[in-house]
This record gives C-alpha cells, sequence and structure tokens, in this order.
C-alpha cells in the first residue's frame, strides 16, 4: 500500500464528508447511531470472532495482561458497547446553540455559536470499543473522524468499521464521516498529524513513546490525551476508613486504566494506623508493593522503591508508596513526577483540602475520592473520547462539547460602522 497516497484519500475524504456532517440535524445523526448500533448487533458474531483473532495474536506476541484485558471485547463488553450508542443518541445536540446573545449599543446583536471542530484525528490504544464511543462522539457533535486504533486491535477495528459504514449509509450521511484506517504502519499516523489541510485537531491517547512522536512530528493542532501518574495523598488527618478505602479502590478497581494511582504517599504521622492494613489489603489482591526506605521499615517483605518508580506509570497491580512529613512534601512530590492527570488528598482538614485543590495543577483534583472517578460518565458527561492532560480548549474528560468550538455571530438588520 503507498500510505501517502492511502491517507491522502482518506483525508480529502473526511474533509469532504465534514462539510455534511456540519449540515446534518440531530435526527440526522441519531438515525445513524440508531443504524450503527442495529448493523454492530447484526454482525456480533463476526466481530467476537475477530477480536478472538486479535486476542490470539496478541497471546502468541506476548502481550501482557492489561493489555490483554484492554483489546478483549466479551459478550458484556460488546452489549455495554452498544448500549453507549443508546445513551449518546440520548444526550443533546451541542451543535447550533447560540448562547451570551446580547445588543450592542450599535444596535446589533452579538453571540456565540457552538460548531464542529471539522476532522478529529483520533490515535488510541488497542481498545475496540474505544472505536464506537469515538466514532459516536465525534458524529454527534457533528464532526467527521479518522480513526488510528491499536495495531492489536487492528481485526476488531476493521469488523467495527464495516458496521459504521452500514450505519451511515442507511442514515443517508457520507461513509466516509468516520474512517478507520486499515493499516497499522505508523506511517499513516505521520501522515495524519502533519497535514492541516485534511485534519483539525489530533487526539492521541497514549504513553510516552506516542507523546515523543507527536510532540516531534505534529503540524496539527493537538488536544493531548495522555499518560496517568496519578497519586493519592493520605494526610495526617484523614479519617483512617476513608483512607484504606478509597487507597484501596484508587488501585485496585483497573489496573490497566490512565485513571489508576500509581504512588501512594501517606503522612508519616498516620502511616502506622493505614498503611498496614492496606498492604495486607493489597497483597491479598496480589499488588506488588515498592515503598521508599520509612515504607520498608514500616511494611514486612516490601520491595524497594526507586527513582524509576516515581515515575512510572506501572497500568499493572504494582504501587509505590512513599511516606512524607507533611502536604507540603507530597505537594513537592506531585509537582515533580504526576503527569498531571489525577491526583487526590485524603483529609478530614478542610484547610489542607483547599489548599491542595489550589496547588496541585492536574486535570482533575480530588477530596477524599478515587481517582478511578476521572471519566466522563462518572462525571456526567454521558461519555467521553478520553483524559485531556492538556489545558487549552479542554482539561480531563472530554464529552461532546469538547468536541466543539464557538464562533461569533453577528446580527444585523442593515447596521453598519460609522
Ligand atoms: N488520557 C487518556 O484519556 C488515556 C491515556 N492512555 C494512556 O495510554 C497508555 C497506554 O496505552 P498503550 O496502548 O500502551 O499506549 P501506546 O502509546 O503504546 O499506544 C497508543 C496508540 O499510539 C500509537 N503509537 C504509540 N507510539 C507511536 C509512535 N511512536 N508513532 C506512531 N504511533 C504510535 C499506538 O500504535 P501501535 O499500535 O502501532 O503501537 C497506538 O495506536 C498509558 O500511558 C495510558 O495512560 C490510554 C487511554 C486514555
Ligand atoms: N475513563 C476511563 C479510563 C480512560 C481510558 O480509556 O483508559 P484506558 O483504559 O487506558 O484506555 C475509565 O475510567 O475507565
Amino acid at each position: 500500500m503507498d500510505i501517502q497516497q492511502y491517507m491522502a484519500t482518506v483525508g480529502e475524504q473526511a474533509r469532504g464528508a465534514s462539510r455534511a456532517m456540519a449540515r446534518a440535524t440531530a435526527g440526522d445523526k441519531n438515525a445513524a447511531l440508531s443504524a450503527i448500533a442495529g448493523a454492530l448487533r447484526a454482525h456480533r458474531s463476526a466481530i467476537l470472532d475477530a477480536n478472538q483473532r486479535d486476542l490470539a495474536r496478541g497471546r502468541d506476541s506476548g502481550l501482557d495482561a492489561a493489555l490483554l484485558d484492554r483489546l478483549e471485547l466479551t459478550p458484556e463488553r460488546f452489549d455495554g458497547m452498544v448500549e453507549g450508542l443508546e445513551q449518546v443518541i440520548a444526550l443533546a445536540d451541542p451543535v447550533g446553540g447560540i448562547t451570551d446573545l446580547n445588543y450592542r449599543p450599535s444596535g446589533i446583536q452579538v453571540g456565540k455559536m457552538r460548531v464542529p471542530l471539522g476532522v478529529i484525528g483520533i490515535i488510541y490504544e488497542s481498545r475496540p470499543n474505544v472505536t464506537i464511543d469515538a466514532a459516536a462522539l465525534c458524529l454527534k457533535s457533528g464532526n467527521a473522524a479518522i480513526l488510528r486504533g491499536g495495531s492489536e486491535a487492528i481485526d476488531s477495528n476493521q469488523a467495527i468499521a464495516e458496521c459504521l459504514r452500514i450505519g451511515l449509509r442507511e442514515a443517508g450521511l457520507p461513509e466516509t464521516a468516520v474512517q478507520v484506517i486499515e493499516t497499522t504502519d505508523r506511517a499513516a499516523v505521520g501522515e495524519l498529524i502533519t497535514h492541516p489541510e485534511w485534519v483539525d485537531v489530533i487526539v492521541p491517547r497514549g504513553g510516552k513513546g506516542l507523546i515523543e512522536r507527536i510532540s516531534n512530528d505534529a503540524r496539527v493542532p493537538v488536544i493531548k490525551h495522555l499518560d496517568g501518574n496519578c497519586h493519592v495523598y493520605i494526610d495526617a488527618q484523614a479519617d483512617a476508613g476513608k483512607a484504606i478505602k478509597v487507597a484501596y479502590n484508587a488501585k485496585t478497581q483497573r489496573y490497566g486504566t490512565c485513571n489508576t494511582m500509581e504512588t501512594l504517599l501517606v503522612h508519616a504521622g498516620i502511616a502506622e494506623r493505614v498503611l498496614p492494613e492496606l498492604a495486607a489489603q493489597y497483597q491479598a489482591a496480589g499488588v506488588e508493593l515498592r515503598g521508599c526506605e520509612r515504607s520498608r521499615a514500616l511494611l514486612d517483605g516490601i520491595g524497594e522503591a526507586t527513582e524509576t518508580d516515581w515515575a512510572e506509570e506501572y497500568l499493572a497491580p504494582v504501587l509505590a508508596i512513599k511516606l512524607v512529613d507533611g502536604l507540603d512534601e507530597a505537594l513537592e512530590h506531585i509537582h515533580r513526577y504526576s503527569s498531571g492527570h489525577t491526583e487526590s488528598i485524603i483529609t478530614e482538614n478542610y484547610t489542607l483540602a483547599r489548599r491542595f485543590l489550589a496547588e496541585v495543577d492536574s486535570s482533575s483534583v480530588m477530596v477524599n475520592a478515587s481517582t478511578r472517578f476521572a471519566d466522563g460518565f462518572e462525571y456526567g458527561l454521558g461519555a467521553e473520547i478520553g483524559i485531556s492532560t492538556d489545558k487549552l480548549h479542554a482539561r480531563g474528560p472530554v464529552g461532546l462539547e469538547g468536541l466543539t468550538g464557538q464562533k461569533w455571530v453577528v446580527l444585523g438588520d442593515g447596521h453598519v460602522r460609522t
């Protein structure tokens, strides 16, 4: 395949489709989402078979358990994926809404209209349900999308792409409104991120290798959805019961996600009350613990955390633990090692909670809650494209509104400027 030629075709088709999508009514878009849901149901076994092929290849090539878990489409996850479409149908269409419409002294009215971004390119991990989530959110927000999923999920994604085409065709929208890149060759990523004439914004969801590539090469605006080196800080004035419950959940509820806690910071003044119990629970769940010198003195048989551990996003049942002498030391650690995704403080002290909220510079900052809540569905957005670790345009969980922008609209009646 000539990748440059292929991507030029994909890009031009997407640009053309984006104009039709910007004109599509909420009814048109919902009809397409509903038809896609129907096509997915009709092709259920073909998609699950394709997923089995991906899984078999993944196992043969030694993919680890967390990556295999994300790749797998169980029958329940398949149903959840289709149900997600129904949820997006139920969301209000953000496009066309005019806000802040005010009369100016000149007599014109000035306001802001919500509009699609145009063509959105999304590069994401080997998690096939993201293909449908991303397609649904881009369509509902009136955008065209070019989707580049992880190479391990190629068969699943191509089977899903067929359903996207069927649904769009049935609803009378361009089949090219969502295109799933058919090659795993990373040269296609290079083309996707360097052509502003085809693509208006790139959403990269991934880890360090992707960050490096995007930072070096992108010529298209980017909304980064990058790694999550997330922290929980248990303050001396924490409620021990809450601290244990939250810190356990933040690590073990799901290991492979970007909002999972990777380092637990514990105030030395409460460590003896919470750490032995927490360590027992983690160990029972099979979590490997790696601690600083002071936490190792408190917990028998745990490994040693080195400098690399503080910077590591394990995405696995491994946790780094560090004892600190107060909020300032915890903040210092977070400022140095956090990836700016999500951090949480456990405390009953109102003043310290307020300081943590004000001083931690992450996309979500929490008090007495698990970092696993950093999620569009949990925040009430209905669904999410992912979690933006960028500060501009959209930060934290990105839903429909984050996939749109605003333009100024001016209403006159023959008004002229004097
Ligand atoms: N903030 C958020 O919303 C999210 C963040 N993540 C983060 O993603 C990471 C885990 O996912 P993982 O699959 O390991 O991530 P990777 O970064 O390895 O892969 C993600 C995607 O990026 C592509 N990619 C990676 N490196 C390059 C490169 N140099 N050039 C071109 N394409 C590249 C991959 O393609 P290929 O298949 O060819 O490797 C894949 O499509 C974690 O850090 C996690 O926190 C994940 C989901 C959401
Ligand atoms: N918001 C999601 C996590 C984001 C996400 O998609 O992460 P990942 O499992 O790394 O692809 C959740 O809470 O499950």
